[in-house]
């Protein structure tokens, strides 16, 4: 096959690939239905937690290597190898999924076929971003409501400066738990942008059997998270704001030995956050970082949304209010929503379905003025909570119930103000030790 209709085939895969998963996700709009919550506080403030415990030297002092270079080939060669499409020395093998912008592939590099990996191929201009556009207006006019897993980014950017910046922000990450960058193929003639990462082939964790019910044991909810928060410890560290954290962003290794955080479509990197988090300088600006007015748009999945993102949803809110600020406590948020999706094997923020499938903005309205309900049993072990207000008290051998410290620490996770949220440094040293992650 010559090298013209071997890219021509490609591009059809690479169409197909990259279908709008909003027709998908639109598709099924069958939410299961879940009880209001009856607790209507719209503002539950934990009140044992204390709040200003002594900072830990040790965790306020964390090392992380430096980033490893991740190298960039301005030209992609396209053939066949075996009847797969091959990129440069990439020889994709199956796609593993799709998201907003592109498709990830599992491939193996033709030089050593041992190593797998994972290339994400996004096409610089996608027709999607007009769909979306049109989506957009109607979902605004209450048309098309929202799945509650599908991201939102407010003001509709080129896919391009999207994918610039979605890999500025992963060069600067080197930790086991976020997924490392290794190349970017980023050839002008051709219309994708190629980005060659480690594979992840344990897939998304899967939290609920489709029917309300959580499928992961508590311990295993435990190795989650104590994941998720190192990594994601790491990524405030270098002044990264996630914005989407969720079940499908943590990715198991191939042996499930690990979860890593994956996608930084909607990260937000912040120079000044990371000087004040590392006092470190960086002497690559790349300027695609630079837009900070990028943080006042609304990004993230609706069910993980934290209140301050969509606060004119707030009961009591007036124009001119200003706008509270948007910092990492929102990745914090997401983190509590994702606890409770792996502990109970739904989102803690449901409206009833009526309620629901009016429009999204009934679901921001929910999350900003609703309490959120505890089951009486957590995890597919089934371990009792002790309900929504449980104390962890110790008993008299000194023990500490499980459950009533779990709900505890969602209560702080899942704080409404998102100055009074608890921070990852205070999970860690704080006696809401769930995840047993020692400080040093
Ligand atoms: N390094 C990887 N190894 C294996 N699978 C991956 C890897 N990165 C992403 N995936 C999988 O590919 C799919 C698409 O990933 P991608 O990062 O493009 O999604 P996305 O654009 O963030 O999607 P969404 O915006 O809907 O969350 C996901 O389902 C994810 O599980």
């Amino acid at each position: 096959m010559n090298q013209s209709t071997a890219r021509d085939s490609f591009d059809s895969d690479v169409d197909d690939a990259l279908h709008d998963p909003y027709i998908d996700s639109d598709v099924d709009l069958d939410i299961p239905y879940a009880e209001p919550s009856t607790y209507n506080h719209p503002q539950v403030q934990p009140t044992t937690f204390p709040r200003n415990a002594p900072s830990n030297p040790a965790v306020s002092a964390l090392q992380y290597l430096e980033p490893g270079n991740v190298t960039t080939y301005d030209r992609a060669d396209m053939s066949r190898q075996d009847g797969r499409v091959m990129i440069n020395h990439y020889v994709l093998e199956s796609m593993v999924g799709r998201g907003q912008h592109g498709a990830v592939w599992k491939c193996h590099d033709h030089l050593n076929p041992n190593k797998i990996l994972a290339m994400k191929i996004v096409k610089r201009d996608n027709p999607k971003a007009k769909r979306e556009r049109q989506y957009k207006r109607l979902r605004q006019q209450g048309g098309i409501p929202r799945t509650e897993h599908v991201p939102v980014v407010d003001g509709i950017r080129t896919v391009e400066q999207d994918i610039r910046k979605e890999i500025a922000i992963m060069k600067k990450c080197f930790h086991p738990h976020v997924v490392r960058l290794y190349e970017v193929i980023d050839d002008r003639k051709n219309e994708c942008i190629h980005m060659v990462m480690e594979y992840l082939g344990g897939g998304e964790i899967k939290y609920t059997n489709g029917n309300q019910k959580p499928i992961l044991k508590v311990e295993q909810t435990r190795r989650i998270l104590r994941d998720a928060i190192l990594g994601l410890e790491y990524l405030h560290h270098q002044g990264i704001i996630h914005r989407d954290i969720k079940p499908g962003n943590l990715i198991w290794t191939t042996n499930h030995d690990r979860v890593k955080i994956a996608d930084f479509g909607t990260a937000h990197f912040s120079y000044a956050r990371r000087l004040a988090a590392s006092d470190k300088q960086d002497e690559d600006e790349d300027p695609i970082l630079l837009d900070e007015t990028a943080l006042a748009k609304k990004a993230g999945s609706p069910a993980f949304i934290a209140p301050e993102t969509v606060w004119e949803y707030t009961n009591g809110w007036q124009i001119g209010d200003s706008r509270p600020p948007i910092t990492k406590a929102i990745d914090i948020w997401a983190l509590g929503v994702t606890l409770y999706c792996l502990l109970f094997g739904k989102t803690p923020f449901r409206p009833p379905r009526e309620y629901y499938s009016l429009t999204e903005w009934n679901g921001y309205h929910w999350v900003c003025n609703h309490d959120w309900r505890a089951p009486s049993k957590m995890g597919f072990d089934e371990i009792p909570t002790g309900g929504r207000h449980a104390d962890p008290e110790e008993d008299e051998d000194g023990t500490v119930q499980e459950g009533p410290v779990v709900i505890h620490l969602l209560d702080h996770l899942l704080t409404k103000d998102y100055d009074l949220r608890i921070t990852l440094e205070e999970v860690k040293v704080g006696r809401l030790k769930f995840f047993g992650i020692s400080p040093c």
